[in-house]
Protein backbone atom coordinates (compact mmCIF):
# COMPACT_ATOMS: atom_id res chain seq x y z
CA UNK A 1 0.00 0.00 0.00
CA UNK A 2 1.27 3.38 -0.63
CA UNK A 3 0.01 6.57 1.63
CA UNK A 4 0.48 10.23 0.69
CA UNK A 5 0.91 12.05 3.61
CA UNK A 6 1.01 16.05 4.74
CA UNK A 7 4.23 16.88 6.31
CA UNK A 8 2.91 18.54 9.11
CA UNK A 9 1.27 15.04 10.41
CA UNK A 10 3.27 13.98 13.54
CA UNK A 11 3.91 10.04 13.49
CA UNK A 12 2.81 9.13 10.41
CA UNK A 13 5.81 7.03 9.48
CA UNK A 14 5.71 5.39 13.12
CA UNK A 15 2.29 4.07 12.77
CA UNK A 16 1.92 3.47 9.10
CA UNK A 17 5.07 2.55 8.23
CA UNK A 18 4.83 -1.23 8.97
CA UNK A 19 2.34 -1.97 6.42
CA UNK A 20 2.94 0.90 3.89
CA UNK A 21 5.04 3.07 1.89
CA UNK A 22 4.81 6.33 3.48
CA UNK A 23 5.70 9.65 1.61
CA UNK A 24 5.41 13.07 2.98
CA UNK A 25 4.84 16.42 1.49
CA UNK A 26 4.39 19.89 1.89
CA UNK A 27 0.13 20.21 2.59
CA UNK A 28 0.15 23.17 0.07
CA UNK A 29 2.15 20.67 -2.64
CA UNK A 30 0.33 17.57 -2.93
CA UNK A 31 -1.26 17.47 -6.34
CA UNK A 32 -2.44 14.73 -8.65
CA UNK A 33 0.90 13.72 -9.68
CA UNK A 34 1.82 12.70 -5.76
CA UNK A 35 -1.15 10.82 -6.10
CA UNK A 36 -1.62 8.66 -9.20
CA UNK A 37 -0.46 5.21 -7.77
CA UNK A 38 -0.99 6.31 -4.76
CA UNK A 39 -4.24 3.94 -2.19
CA UNK A 40 -4.72 6.69 0.96
CA UNK A 41 -4.37 10.02 0.89
CA UNK A 42 -3.92 11.65 4.43
CA UNK A 43 -4.08 15.21 4.43
CA UNK A 44 -4.73 18.05 6.95
CA UNK A 45 -6.41 21.56 6.53
CA UNK A 46 -4.62 23.20 3.42
CA UNK A 47 -5.19 20.21 0.90
CA UNK A 48 -8.56 21.28 -1.10
CA UNK A 49 -9.30 17.52 -1.55
CA UNK A 50 -11.94 17.35 -4.72
CA UNK A 51 -12.24 16.17 -8.43
CA UNK A 52 -9.09 18.18 -9.76
CA UNK A 53 -7.12 16.08 -7.07
CA UNK A 54 -7.93 13.20 -7.07
CA UNK A 55 -9.84 12.40 -10.69
CA UNK A 56 -7.82 9.34 -12.71
CA UNK A 57 -5.71 8.62 -9.52
CA UNK A 58 -5.96 5.47 -7.63
CA UNK A 59 -6.62 6.73 -4.32
CA UNK A 60 -9.35 4.64 -2.22
CA UNK A 61 -9.47 6.56 0.87
CA UNK A 62 -9.03 9.93 2.14
CA UNK A 63 -8.00 10.45 6.04
CA UNK A 64 -7.81 14.23 7.24
CA UNK A 65 -6.42 14.58 10.88
CA UNK A 66 -8.48 17.58 11.40
CA UNK A 67 -11.87 18.54 13.14
CA UNK A 68 -12.73 20.54 10.48
CA UNK A 69 -13.97 19.38 7.09
CA UNK A 70 -15.40 22.53 4.53
CA UNK A 71 -12.04 21.46 2.48
CA UNK A 72 -13.06 18.30 1.58
CA UNK A 73 -15.41 17.33 -1.48
CA UNK A 74 -17.00 14.84 0.37
CA UNK A 75 -19.73 14.28 -2.26
CA UNK A 76 -17.53 13.72 -4.55
CA UNK A 77 -15.67 11.18 -2.15
CA UNK A 78 -18.48 9.36 -1.95
CA UNK A 79 -19.60 9.66 -5.25
CA UNK A 80 -16.45 7.99 -6.52
CA UNK A 81 -16.67 5.22 -3.34
CA UNK A 82 -13.61 6.32 -2.16
CA UNK A 83 -14.09 5.99 1.89
CA UNK A 84 -13.35 9.14 4.06
CA UNK A 85 -12.37 9.49 7.80
CA UNK A 86 -11.75 12.61 9.58
CA UNK A 87 -10.90 13.39 13.75
CA UNK A 88 -13.57 14.88 15.08
CA UNK A 89 -12.85 16.22 18.71
CA UNK A 90 -8.72 15.37 18.64
CA UNK A 91 -7.50 19.49 19.01
CA UNK A 92 -10.73 20.54 21.11
CA UNK A 93 -8.55 20.63 24.20
CA UNK A 94 -6.52 22.69 22.99
CA UNK A 95 -8.59 24.96 21.03
CA UNK A 96 -10.04 25.45 24.72
CA UNK A 97 -7.37 26.32 25.95
CA UNK A 98 -6.86 29.27 23.88
CA UNK A 99 -9.93 30.39 24.29
CA UNK A 100 -9.22 30.40 27.88
CA UNK A 101 -6.08 31.97 27.39
CA UNK A 102 -7.55 34.42 25.12
CA UNK A 103 -10.27 35.70 27.91
CA UNK A 104 -7.51 35.62 30.59
CA UNK A 105 -5.31 37.84 28.25
CA UNK A 106 -7.88 40.19 27.59
CA UNK A 107 -9.18 40.66 31.05
CA UNK A 108 -5.67 41.63 32.31
CA UNK A 109 -5.16 44.32 29.48
CA UNK A 110 -9.14 45.84 29.73
CA UNK A 111 -9.38 45.52 33.12
CA UNK A 112 -12.27 43.31 33.60
CA UNK A 113 -13.34 41.00 36.29
CA UNK A 114 -14.18 37.84 34.59
CA UNK A 115 -16.44 36.94 37.78
CA UNK A 116 -18.77 39.83 36.22
CA UNK A 117 -18.74 39.04 32.23
CA UNK A 118 -20.73 36.11 30.84
CA UNK A 119 -19.21 34.61 27.43
CA UNK A 120 -21.33 33.76 24.82
CA UNK A 121 -20.35 30.45 22.98
CA UNK A 122 -21.70 30.06 19.23
CA UNK A 123 -21.64 26.14 18.24
CA UNK A 124 -21.80 24.11 20.78
CA UNK A 125 -20.21 20.56 19.84
CA UNK A 126 -16.78 19.43 20.65
CA UNK A 127 -14.80 22.30 21.20
CA UNK A 128 -18.09 24.57 22.36
CA UNK A 129 -18.60 21.98 25.07
CA UNK A 130 -15.36 21.81 26.19
CA UNK A 131 -15.17 25.48 26.44
CA UNK A 132 -18.51 25.00 28.84
CA UNK A 133 -16.18 23.21 30.66
CA UNK A 134 -13.51 25.51 31.47
CA UNK A 135 -15.47 28.45 31.92
CA UNK A 136 -17.85 26.10 34.56
CA UNK A 137 -14.01 24.80 35.91
CA UNK A 138 -13.23 28.64 37.02
CA UNK A 139 -16.91 29.95 37.60
CA UNK A 140 -17.55 32.06 34.77
CA UNK A 141 -20.91 32.18 33.25
CA UNK A 142 -21.75 31.67 29.52
CA UNK A 143 -24.48 30.91 26.79
CA UNK A 144 -25.13 28.31 24.54
CA UNK A 145 -26.47 29.35 20.65
CA UNK A 146 -26.42 25.91 18.80
CA UNK A 147 -29.89 26.13 16.34
CA UNK A 148 -29.33 22.89 15.33
CA UNK A 149 -28.19 20.97 18.03
CA UNK A 150 -31.65 22.83 19.52
CA UNK A 151 -33.30 21.03 16.78
CA UNK A 152 -32.17 17.95 17.17
CA UNK A 153 -33.47 17.81 20.85
CA UNK A 154 -30.11 18.65 22.94
CA UNK A 155 -31.62 19.37 26.00
CA UNK A 156 -29.10 22.05 26.79
CA UNK A 157 -30.43 25.07 27.45
CA UNK A 158 -29.84 27.49 24.16
CA UNK A 159 -30.67 31.22 23.40
CA UNK A 160 -30.66 33.40 20.31
CA UNK A 161 -27.78 35.25 18.22
CA UNK A 162 -29.41 38.25 19.39
CA UNK A 163 -28.71 37.31 23.36
CA UNK A 164 -25.37 36.15 22.45
CA UNK A 165 -25.00 39.83 20.59
CA UNK A 166 -24.97 41.08 23.98
CA UNK A 167 -22.19 39.24 26.19
CA UNK A 168 -19.23 40.91 27.42
CA UNK A 169 -17.10 37.65 25.49
CA UNK A 170 -18.28 36.12 22.32
CA UNK A 171 -16.49 33.02 20.74
CA UNK A 172 -17.46 31.25 17.84
CA UNK A 173 -17.00 27.35 17.63
CA UNK A 174 -18.59 26.77 14.37
CA UNK A 175 -18.03 24.50 10.90
CA UNK A 176 -17.40 26.59 7.77
CA UNK A 177 -21.19 25.92 5.81
CA UNK A 178 -21.73 28.28 2.69
CA UNK A 179 -26.00 26.62 2.15
CA UNK A 180 -28.48 25.55 4.57
CA UNK A 181 -30.58 27.36 6.89
CA UNK A 182 -27.81 27.18 9.46
CA UNK A 183 -25.05 28.36 6.90
CA UNK A 184 -21.87 29.86 8.71
CA UNK A 185 -20.15 31.70 6.22
CA UNK A 186 -20.19 35.43 7.60
CA UNK A 187 -22.41 34.74 10.59
CA UNK A 188 -20.64 37.73 11.76
CA UNK A 189 -21.10 40.33 10.25
CA UNK A 190 -21.52 44.06 10.54
CA UNK A 191 -25.06 43.81 11.87
CA UNK A 192 -23.98 41.33 14.60
CA UNK A 193 -20.61 43.65 15.28
CA UNK A 194 -22.52 46.92 15.79
CA UNK A 195 -24.97 45.49 18.23
CA UNK A 196 -22.09 44.16 20.52
CA UNK A 197 -20.95 46.53 23.68
CA UNK A 198 -18.73 48.80 23.65
CA UNK A 199 -15.44 47.03 25.56
CA UNK A 200 -16.52 43.65 24.50
CA UNK A 201 -14.27 40.56 22.80
CA UNK A 202 -15.18 38.39 20.01
CA UNK A 203 -12.58 35.56 19.64
CA UNK A 204 -12.65 33.50 15.63
CA UNK A 205 -11.27 30.34 15.96
CA UNK A 206 -13.42 28.28 13.88
CA UNK A 207 -12.54 29.34 10.24
CA UNK A 208 -11.98 32.68 8.78
CA UNK A 209 -14.92 33.04 6.64
CA UNK A 210 -16.85 32.58 9.94
CA UNK A 211 -16.61 36.32 10.42
CA UNK A 212 -16.79 39.20 7.74
CA UNK A 213 -13.18 40.23 7.60
CA UNK A 214 -14.28 43.42 5.99
CA UNK A 215 -16.44 44.16 8.59
CA UNK A 216 -14.24 43.38 11.38
CA UNK A 217 -12.01 46.10 10.10
CA UNK A 218 -14.65 48.71 9.14
CA UNK A 219 -16.19 48.69 12.61
CA UNK A 220 -12.40 48.93 14.40
CA UNK A 221 -11.76 51.89 12.07
CA UNK A 222 -14.88 53.69 12.66
CA UNK A 223 -13.53 53.79 15.98
CA UNK A 224 -16.10 50.93 17.73
CA UNK A 225 -14.97 49.60 21.26
CA UNK A 226 -14.49 45.78 20.58
CA UNK A 227 -11.42 44.10 20.77
CA UNK A 228 -11.06 40.87 18.42
CA UNK A 229 -8.61 38.22 18.52
CA UNK A 230 -8.21 36.08 15.59
CA UNK A 231 -6.54 32.81 15.00
CA UNK A 232 -8.45 32.09 11.31
CA UNK A 233 -8.55 34.53 8.59
CA UNK A 234 -10.36 34.69 5.58
CA UNK A 235 -8.24 34.06 2.49
CA UNK A 236 -5.70 32.11 4.65
CA UNK A 237 -2.72 32.08 3.92
CA UNK A 238 -2.85 35.53 2.67
CA UNK A 239 -4.56 37.57 5.21
CA UNK A 240 -5.13 41.29 5.83
CA UNK A 241 -2.50 43.13 7.59
CA UNK A 242 -4.35 45.81 8.08
CA UNK A 243 -6.84 43.50 10.38
CA UNK A 244 -3.97 42.19 12.01
CA UNK A 245 -2.99 45.31 13.01
CA UNK A 246 -6.32 46.16 14.55
CA UNK A 247 -6.60 42.62 16.46
CA UNK A 248 -5.76 42.39 20.27
CA UNK A 249 -4.14 38.96 19.50
CA UNK A 250 -3.25 37.48 15.81
CA UNK A 251 -2.30 33.80 15.33
CA UNK A 252 -1.16 31.81 12.56
CA UNK A 253 -4.73 29.35 12.62
CA UNK A 254 -2.78 27.65 15.84
CA UNK A 255 -5.59 27.34 18.36
CA UNK A 256 -5.67 23.75 18.07
CA UNK A 257 -1.49 23.21 17.68
CA UNK A 258 -1.03 20.91 20.96
CA UNK A 259 1.18 18.11 20.70
CA UNK A 260 -1.70 15.97 22.35
CA UNK A 261 -3.92 17.50 19.26
CA UNK A 262 -1.81 16.81 16.28
CA UNK A 263 -0.90 13.01 17.56
CA UNK A 264 -4.83 11.99 18.48
CA UNK A 265 -5.41 13.39 14.59
CA UNK A 266 -2.51 11.08 13.00
CA UNK A 267 -3.75 8.23 15.75
CA UNK A 268 -7.92 8.35 15.03
CA UNK A 269 -6.73 8.24 10.80
CA UNK A 270 -4.64 5.29 12.10
CA UNK A 271 -7.54 3.59 13.58
CA UNK A 272 -9.48 4.11 10.25
CA UNK A 273 -7.11 2.63 8.01
CA UNK A 274 -6.99 -0.57 10.59
CA UNK A 275 -10.29 -1.05 10.32
CA UNK A 276 -10.89 -0.31 6.67
CA UNK A 277 -7.87 -2.59 6.21
CA UNK A 278 -8.61 -5.06 8.54
CA UNK A 279 -5.60 -4.51 10.20
CA UNK A 280 -5.14 -5.32 13.62
CA UNK A 281 -4.14 -2.36 15.80
CA UNK A 282 -0.19 -2.32 16.87
CA UNK A 283 -0.07 1.07 18.82
CA UNK A 284 -2.21 2.37 21.95
CA UNK A 285 -3.10 6.30 22.33
CA UNK A 286 -1.94 6.90 25.71
CA UNK A 287 1.33 5.13 25.06
CA UNK A 288 2.12 8.00 22.38
CA UNK A 289 1.12 10.72 23.92
CA UNK A 290 3.56 13.09 25.91
CA UNK A 291 3.59 13.29 29.80
CA UNK A 292 2.67 17.15 31.06
CA UNK A 293 2.58 18.21 33.98
CA UNK A 294 -1.33 19.89 34.58
CA UNK A 295 -2.81 22.96 36.19
CA UNK A 296 -5.28 22.55 38.98
CA UNK A 297 -6.91 25.43 37.90
CA UNK A 298 -9.63 25.42 40.20
CA UNK A 299 -7.75 25.86 42.95
CA UNK A 300 -5.83 28.16 42.36
CA UNK A 301 -8.19 30.74 40.51
CA UNK A 302 -11.88 30.02 40.72
CA UNK A 303 -11.70 32.48 43.93
CA UNK A 304 -9.93 35.31 41.84
CA UNK A 305 -9.92 35.22 38.11
CA UNK A 306 -8.04 38.56 38.02
CA UNK A 307 -4.82 36.51 38.06
CA UNK A 308 -6.41 33.96 35.04
CA UNK A 309 -3.61 35.62 32.40
CA UNK A 310 -0.38 35.99 34.48
CA UNK A 311 -0.99 32.40 36.05
CA UNK A 312 -1.62 30.87 33.37
CA UNK A 313 1.50 31.53 31.24
CA UNK A 314 3.60 29.02 33.25
CA UNK A 315 1.39 26.85 30.95
CA UNK A 316 0.49 28.35 27.07
CA UNK A 317 1.59 32.66 27.00
CA UNK A 318 -0.90 32.91 23.74
CA UNK A 319 0.54 36.78 23.62
CA UNK A 320 4.30 35.02 22.38
CA UNK A 321 2.22 33.46 19.53
CA UNK A 322 0.64 36.69 18.53
CA UNK A 323 4.37 38.49 19.05
CA UNK A 324 5.89 35.81 16.80
CA UNK A 325 3.45 36.13 14.02
CA UNK A 326 3.75 40.11 13.82
CA UNK A 327 7.19 39.99 14.24
CA UNK A 328 7.71 37.42 11.24
CA UNK A 329 5.07 39.33 9.20
CA UNK A 330 6.46 43.01 10.21
CA UNK A 331 10.11 41.55 8.49
CA UNK A 332 8.06 40.16 5.03
CA UNK A 333 6.76 43.57 5.18
CA UNK A 334 9.98 45.37 5.31
CA UNK A 335 12.13 42.95 2.92
CA UNK A 336 11.46 41.54 -0.38
CA UNK A 337 11.69 37.42 -0.07
CA UNK A 338 9.01 35.85 1.30
CA UNK A 339 5.64 36.36 0.98
CA UNK A 340 2.93 36.91 3.56
CA UNK A 341 1.47 33.75 3.23
CA UNK A 342 4.63 31.68 3.03
CA UNK A 343 5.72 33.43 6.19
CA UNK A 344 2.08 32.41 7.73
CA UNK A 345 2.87 28.74 6.41
CA UNK A 346 6.38 28.75 8.28
CA UNK A 347 4.90 29.92 11.14
CA UNK A 348 2.56 27.17 11.37
CA UNK A 349 5.28 24.47 10.03
CA UNK A 350 7.44 25.59 12.84
CA UNK A 351 5.25 26.26 15.79
CA UNK A 352 6.94 25.60 19.45
CA UNK A 353 6.08 22.20 21.26
CA UNK A 354 2.67 22.95 23.09
CA UNK A 355 1.35 20.97 25.78
CA UNK A 356 -2.36 20.61 27.14
CA UNK A 357 -2.27 22.12 30.96
CA UNK A 358 -6.13 21.43 31.91
CA UNK A 359 -6.94 18.40 33.55
CA UNK A 360 -10.99 18.28 32.18
CA UNK A 361 -13.65 15.54 33.28
N1 LIG B 1 -8.42 27.18 14.90
C1 LIG B 1 -8.22 25.90 15.03
O1 LIG B 1 -7.10 25.46 15.20
C2 LIG B 1 -9.39 24.95 15.03
C3 LIG B 1 -9.25 23.71 15.68
C4 LIG B 1 -10.34 22.86 15.70
C5 LIG B 1 -11.53 23.20 15.08
N2 LIG B 1 -11.62 24.38 14.44
C6 LIG B 1 -12.88 24.77 13.78
O2 LIG B 1 -13.90 24.76 14.77
C7 LIG B 1 -15.07 24.18 14.22
C8 LIG B 1 -15.91 23.58 15.32
O3 LIG B 1 -15.27 22.44 15.86
P1 LIG B 1 -16.08 21.35 16.72
O4 LIG B 1 -15.14 20.25 17.00
O5 LIG B 1 -16.75 21.99 17.87
O6 LIG B 1 -17.15 20.89 15.66
P2 LIG B 1 -18.51 20.12 15.98
O7 LIG B 1 -19.00 19.63 14.68
O8 LIG B 1 -18.32 19.17 17.10
O9 LIG B 1 -19.47 21.30 16.51
C9 LIG B 1 -19.88 22.37 15.70
C10 LIG B 1 -21.23 22.84 16.23
O10 LIG B 1 -21.62 24.00 15.49
C11 LIG B 1 -23.04 23.94 15.37
N3 LIG B 1 -23.51 24.83 14.31
C12 LIG B 1 -23.53 24.63 12.98
N4 LIG B 1 -24.07 25.70 12.35
C13 LIG B 1 -24.37 26.61 13.31
C14 LIG B 1 -24.93 27.90 13.29
N5 LIG B 1 -25.30 28.50 12.17
N6 LIG B 1 -25.09 28.55 14.47
C15 LIG B 1 -24.73 27.98 15.64
N7 LIG B 1 -24.21 26.73 15.71
C16 LIG B 1 -24.02 26.06 14.57
C17 LIG B 1 -23.31 22.47 15.09
O11 LIG B 1 -24.65 22.14 15.34
C18 LIG B 1 -22.34 21.80 16.03
O12 LIG B 1 -22.92 21.49 17.28
C19 LIG B 1 -14.54 23.15 13.21
O13 LIG B 1 -15.47 22.89 12.18
C20 LIG B 1 -13.29 23.81 12.68
O14 LIG B 1 -13.60 24.52 11.51
C21 LIG B 1 -10.59 25.27 14.40
O1 LIG C 1 -9.89 21.80 11.95
C1 LIG C 1 -8.93 21.63 12.68
O2 LIG C 1 -8.73 20.57 13.30
C2 LIG C 1 -7.95 22.75 12.88
O3 LIG C 1 -8.31 23.89 12.21
C3 LIG C 1 -6.54 22.32 12.64
O4 LIG C 1 -5.72 22.85 13.64
C4 LIG C 1 -6.04 22.78 11.32
O5 LIG C 1 -4.67 22.53 11.26
P1 LIG C 1 -3.98 22.33 9.86
O6 LIG C 1 -4.77 21.28 9.19
O7 LIG C 1 -4.15 23.57 9.07
O8 LIG C 1 -2.58 21.94 10.15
Amino acid sequence: MKIVADENMPLVQELFGSFSSVVSEAGRKINRDYLLDADVLLVRSVTQVNSGLLQDTKVKFVGSATIGTDHIDQAYLSEQGIKFAYAPGCNAQAVAEYVLAAIGYWADYAHKDLRKCKVGIIGAGNVGSRVTQVLELLGIEYCLNDPPLHEQGDSRQFVSLQNIQQCDVVTCHVPLTMQGQHATHHLINQQFLSQMPPGSLLINSSRGAVLDNTAALYCKQAGQDIDFVLDVWENEPNLNIELLNQSLIATPHIAGYSQEGKIRGTYQLYQAVCKWQGIEQEFVLKDLLPEAPKWNASAELRSDTGFLHQNLRRFYDIKSDDQRMRQKLAQVLRQSGATISEEFDNLRKNYPQRLEFLELM
